[in-house]
């Protein structure tokens, strides 16, 4: 299956990765393939154990795929093509005496990169406390720490393993408002994995929901919670109506569920209208992400 293209900041092809040997092995991703569109905010969900970490792991090279490719801006990835990519995969560990402009001044170092250090703490919003041992920062700006760490290397795309993990509301509110505006203001693309599903929605254009190292789902937020929309209608003879549409209707909340595109919704009420049948109420009604998650994840594997 192919899904990326020239255009994505990162592909990722036919990616196998067990762990164990012999019976005991362990299929974490199982032939996955994705595309991450350039400047696009990428969500990467599925319950625990289904493979995101190690598929972040495998984009940030410190994991090895068995099988399948990653490409990076279009190249083979590797040392090269990976400076491109900023990276907050693990907690971060810091140096607890060291001050944050430390930490940038470091790693700006270690990346062999001229990147004034100044703007960095300014863009994450910990500029205040620049010159503040870590010791004394709450999560949420060692998250954002993590994350200046990440922008040292001035990347085109960063990868993100549960950003909002652990933060309190403000926090999260806060690593919200960061990660849009990179990606809308500086045109970075990110590509994170999370749990937290109405972050998700709010925060990203696209997701893909893995499930037992496969896709289960993927394309654009609003295109998934489109396609399982359902079209309710409240009529005085629900019984007529189920009789009717037989096996595309069921009874609910109510109503009748009908299952029909949204183009055939006018040709339905005219043919229910027709048929003397009065409609007090119809409407689509479309679900939040953690519907479609529920039902993407808890389906029969193909
Ligand atoms: N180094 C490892 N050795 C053995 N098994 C591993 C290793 N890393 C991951 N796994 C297994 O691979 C599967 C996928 O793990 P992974 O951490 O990628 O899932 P995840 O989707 O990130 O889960 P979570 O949401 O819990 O973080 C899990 O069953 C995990 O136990």
């Amino acid at each position: 299956m192919s899904i990326g293209n020239e255009e994505d900041a990162i592909t990722v092809s036919g990616v196998e990765k067990r762990f164990g040997w012999g019976v005991r092995a362990f299929k974490a991703l199982d032939g996955l393939s994705l595309g991450v569109p350039q400047g696009c905010v990428y969500g990467l969900l599925g319950p625990n154990g289904a493979g995101k970490s190690t598929l972040l792991r495998i984009i940030a090279g410190l994991v090895r795929p068995d099988r399948g490719s990653v490409s990076i801006f279009g190249e083979n990835a590797g040392r090269e093509s990976r400076r491109r990519l900023g990276m907050l995969i693990e907690a971060p560990a810091f140096y607890p005496f060291l001050t944050a402009r430390e930490h940038l001044d470091m790693f700006a170092r270690m990346n062999e990169s001229a990147t004034m250090v100044e703007p960095i703490l300014r863009r994450v919003g910990i500029g205040y406390a620049a010159d503040k041992k870590v010791a004394a920062f709450s999560l949420g700006m060692k998250q954002r720490l993590g994350i200046g760490c990440a922008l040292v290397g001035r990347p085109d795309a960063i990868v993100l393993d549960e950003p909002t993990n652990g933060l309190d509301p403000d926090g999260i509110l806060e690593m919200r408002s960061l990660i849009v505006d990179l990606a809308q203001r500086d045109g970075i693309t990110v590509l994170l994995s999370s749990h937290l599903l109405d972050e998700v929605e709010r925060v990203c254009e696209r997701v893909a929901i893995l499930r037992s190292g496969r896709m289960a789902a993927h394309g654009k937020v609003a295109g998934l919670l489109d396609g399982q929309a359902r079209f309710w209608i409240n009529v005085d003879s629900p019984q007529t109506v189920l009789e009717r549409l037989a096996s595309r209707a069921d009874a609910g909340d109510g109503g009748v569920y009908v299952r029909i595109g949204r183009d055939d919704a006018p040709e339905l009420i005219r043919a229910l209208v027709n048929a003397n049948i009065r409609i007090f109420e119809a409407k689509w009604i479309t679900p939040d992400l953690e519907s479609v998650f529920l039902s993407e994840t808890r389906r029969e594997p193909q």
